[in-house]
């Protein structure tokens, strides 16, 4: 017989919690749910240890979670080392040769593997891909144009076409794919492979992954709250946008912040009913925005 007293205190709160989580499970379960978890939420051991937490989270809760990692802070770490200079036009990184061999490495040797790592000291959950394997990803160069010029960006891509059936197997089979943005070149007028393989911006791949899953939500981890309709004034944080509020806002938009809000337009074009930026610095926010009613960050409607 034990007899320790119980502290209780709080009790009705948890259970509260707990309680607020049903409607969201049962709309939900059954579901996919691309998370796009970007370089700069990686930033700590106990970021990336909430971050894995939550994935197996969503697993156990019978929503079948795709993570899309960036890793655009890892890949600069990288060519410092290496003496490689660098630069972004329009948030996207112009790719050379020589650039686009760290930025596989980097992405699909180190970033995933570490991802793939974590998840599975939970159990035997993740299997790490590329946009490489099985031509899960086929893209096209990116025709990119700032203020109104052609900026040649080199080796970066856009997904063209999604062959989703390496993913569509693993969620069958109880895994949780984790999947990084590098993808095969296909050529535009015959269709065939290239040879060449393209650097995507991770919000892009997820994007279209989720968009061709018919995923029930995108959801982007970042390194701020979500959108400021007036960058960076603290007061201007977006709760929620319309894709038409939200085309009218791209051209205004900075850096990193590009390529991350036409990813959650184009994936709610695509028939995603949501997409979300939440902050990855706060540990567990994906939850909070998942399983409560009042959401986290900024969403993203038809
Ligand atoms: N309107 C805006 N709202 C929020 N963040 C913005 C905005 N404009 C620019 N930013 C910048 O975009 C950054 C996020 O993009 P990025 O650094 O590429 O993140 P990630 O590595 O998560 O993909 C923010 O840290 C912020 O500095
Ligand atoms: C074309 C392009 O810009 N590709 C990105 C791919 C990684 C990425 O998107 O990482 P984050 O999500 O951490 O930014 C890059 O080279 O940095």
């Amino acid at each position: 017989m034990t007899t320790t007293p119980r502290d209780i205190s709080g009790a009705s709160e948890k259970a509260a919690v707990l309680v607020e989580a049903l409607p969201w499970i049962q709309k939900f379960a059954g579901t996919t749910m691309v998370i796009k978890y970007g370089g700069n939420a990686m930033i700590s051991d106990e970021l990336r240890a909430a971050f894995v937490e939550d994935m197996v989270f969503l697993h156990h809760c019978g929503i079948h979670p795709v993570v899309v990692h960036g890793g655009g802070p890892q890949i600069n770490t990288m060519l410092d080392r290496l003496e490689i200079e660098s630069e972004f036009r329009g948030g996207l990184r112009v790719t050379t040769e020589e650039t686009m061999e760290v930025v596989r490495m980097v992405l699909t040797g180190q970033v995933g593997r570490q991802l793939v790592g974590l998840i599975n000291s939970h159990g035997t959950y993740a299997v790490g891909l590329s946009g490489e394997d099985a031509d899960l990803f086929e893209a096209h160069r990116t025709q990119h144009v700032v203020n109104g010029e052609p900026v040649d960006l080199g080796l970066v891509g856009d997904v063209v076409n999604v062959n989703t059936g390496a993913i569509t197997d693993l969620i069958e089979n109880g895994r949780i794919p984790v999947v990084s943005s590098v993808a095969p070149e296909f050529d535009e007028e015959t269709g065939q492979p290239t040879g060449q393989v393209l650097n995507v911006n991770a919000d892009t791949a997820a994007a279209e992954l989720a968009g061709a899953l018919g995923a029930s939500k995108l959801v982007v981890l970042t390194d701020v709250e979500g959108l400021y309709g007036n960058w960076p004034d603290p007061e201007s944080l977006i709760t929620s946008i319309s894709a038409d509020a939200l085309r009218g806002m791209l051209d205004e938009l900075q850096s990193g912040m590009i390529p991350k809000m036409r990813a959650c337009l184009s994936a709610v074009e695509a028939g995603v009913p949501q997409a979300h930026i939440v902050d990855g610095r706060q540990a567990h926010s994906m939850l909070l925005e998942i399983f409560t009613t009042a959401g986290v960050g900024t969403q993203v409607t038809p």
